[in-house]
């Protein structure tokens, strides 16, 4: 029998504010393959992705992903300020139960900086040390919001290669972006079709406000 897949969503609906922004998405995510998933700004791929990480529940439709299984990349960094890198770095491996830093170190090219606290970082760097939090977690489903801003062309190539690298060990990752990445193996999901209809039109209605909004 054949391994179920790591994500698997079905007839999904999430909301934002109280309104349905996306209805009737499907699709399933296996170990070692990623989702790309696009559209324009505000159709609701930040809300998606939200709901895949267990921050906000469903309007209608079932989700599989374990929230424990996911590790969540969102706009922000979430860096300790006055730690310096390898110190973000270990308090999340000790969150996560995890081992060594230095794989994380080394596929964000982090280890010249070990030693700088994270405020004095710049911006790209922020996102590199943002990104090396993915390794440590040893979570498998990587689900990440525009991981490539702020990073030049080099640190965008580090990147594909840490995620081709996961998807390699057994992983998946989900992620919105509106740039090419080169990961050519990925399947892409514009979510445009997906956008929730009013309730006058036969969309669902969204009835509450979520938790976490
Ligand atoms: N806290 C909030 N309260 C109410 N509405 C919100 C809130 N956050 C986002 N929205 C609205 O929900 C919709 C979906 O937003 P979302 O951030 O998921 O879109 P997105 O596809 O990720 O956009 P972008 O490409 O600009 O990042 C948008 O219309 C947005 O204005």
């Amino acid at each position: 029998m054949s391994e179920p897949p790591l994500v698997s969503v079905a007839g999904l609906a999430v909301a934002r504010g109280g309104l349905a922004v996306l209805e009737g998405i499907d699709f399933v995510v296996s170990r070692g393959a990623a989702l790309i998933l696009r559209g324009p700004n505000g159709i609701g791929k930040t809300t998606l992705l939200r709901t895949l990480a267990g921050l906000q529940p469903p309007l209608a439709g079932t989700l599989s992903a374990l929230p424990e299984a996911v590790a969540y990349a969102a706009h922000a960094d979430g860096l300790k300020a006055t730690l310096s890198v390898t110190e973000n770095l270990r308090f999340w491996a000790a969150v996560y139960g995890t081992g060594s830093i230095d794989p994380a170190l080394n596929a964000m090219n982090l280890s010249a900086l070990r030693d700088r606290p994270a405020h004095s970082l710049s911006a790209g760097q922020k996102r590199r040390l943002g990104l090396a939090r993915l390794l440590v977690t040893g979570r498998p489903v990587w689900v990440l919001d525009e991981p490539t801003v702020s990073l030049d062309a080099a640190s965008v190539a580090l990147f594909a290669t840490a995620v081709r690298a996961h998807l390699a060990g057994g992983g998946a990752a989900l992620i919105a972006t509106h740039i090419d990445l080169g990961l050519h193996e990925a399947r892409v999901l514009d979510l445009t079709p997906f956008r929730a209809r009013p309730p006058e039109a036969g969309g669902i209605r969204g009835s509450f406000d979520e938790a976490f909004a």
